[in-house]
């Protein structure tokens, strides 16, 4: 069994605090997770930097990346393209890197089928109502579109049993706690395998 690093993907419905939840994440001063920058086609916003927040890219850029397999994963939402760039997951795993994904569901169910040892989160909500409430208070959304990402948001929880684990986000420091004892678990639960498993091959020499 070769060291290798976890990858650790989080993903949920729109609006239910990924993005406010992995910053807070990489805010803290002793994280071990080595973030994978994505891709985008969308425009960048205020403060927004190229190669910090996202590989910000052209859609004609973006299809030149799918059609040469640089994406471990890719889907097109809310009208832009969004991907992980693979090379970076691959080689950051092998260093024995923990790597963490910060992407929407169709995106995730990519993921699983290559990498089906990851570590699989999904951020729930505390309600339906309070998901409604964090899209329209964010307020970057047409009323249109809100109803969209709810009818959306509908059909991406009943996905959530093909997680390994569910967290809710009720409060973001919570969360964050949850998600950090969850990756520390797992770390324990697979080097007990390991070495459960050498021992098996010791005793067959
Ligand atoms: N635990 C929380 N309690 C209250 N508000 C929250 C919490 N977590 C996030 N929010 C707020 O909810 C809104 C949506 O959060 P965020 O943009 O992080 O969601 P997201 O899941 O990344 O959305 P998208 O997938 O659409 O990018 C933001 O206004 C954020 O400040
Ligand atoms: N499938 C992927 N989804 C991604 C990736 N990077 C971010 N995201 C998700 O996109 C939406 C919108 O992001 P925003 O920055 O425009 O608000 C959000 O749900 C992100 O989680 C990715 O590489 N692949």
């Amino acid at each position: 069994m070769e060291e290798k690093g976890l990858l650790i993907v989080l993903s949920g419905p729109s609006g239910v605090g990924k993005g406010t939840v992995r910053k807070a994440i990489f805010d803290q001063p002793d994280v071990n997770f080595e973030y994978s920058i994505s891709a985008t086609s969308r425009k960048p916003r205020e403060g927004e930097v190229h190669g910090v927040d996202y590989f910000f890219k052209s859609r004609e850029q973006f299809e030149d990346m799918i059609a040469n397999d640089e994406l471990l994963e890719h889907a097109e939402y809310v009208g832009n393209y969004y991907g992980t760039p693979i090379e970076y997951v691959k080689k950051t795993l092998e260093e024995g890197k923990d790597v963490f994904l910060e992407i929407e569901v169709q995106g995730a169910k990519q993921v699983r089928d290559k990498f089906p040892d990851g570590l699989f989160i999904f951020l729930a909500p505390p309600s339906l109502k309070e998901l409604e409430n964090r899209i329209v208070t964010r307020g970057t959304e047409t009323d249109e579109l809100i109803r969209n990402r709810m009818k959306a948001a509908r059909e991406e929880i009943e996905m959530m049993n093909l997680y390994d684990y569910v967290v809710e986000n009720d409060r973001v420091e919570h969360a964050c706690e949850r998600i950090n004892a969850i990756v520390v678990a797992e770390h324990l639960r697979r080097e007990r395998v390991e070495k459960r498993y050498r021992k098996l091959l010791e005793e067959e020499k």
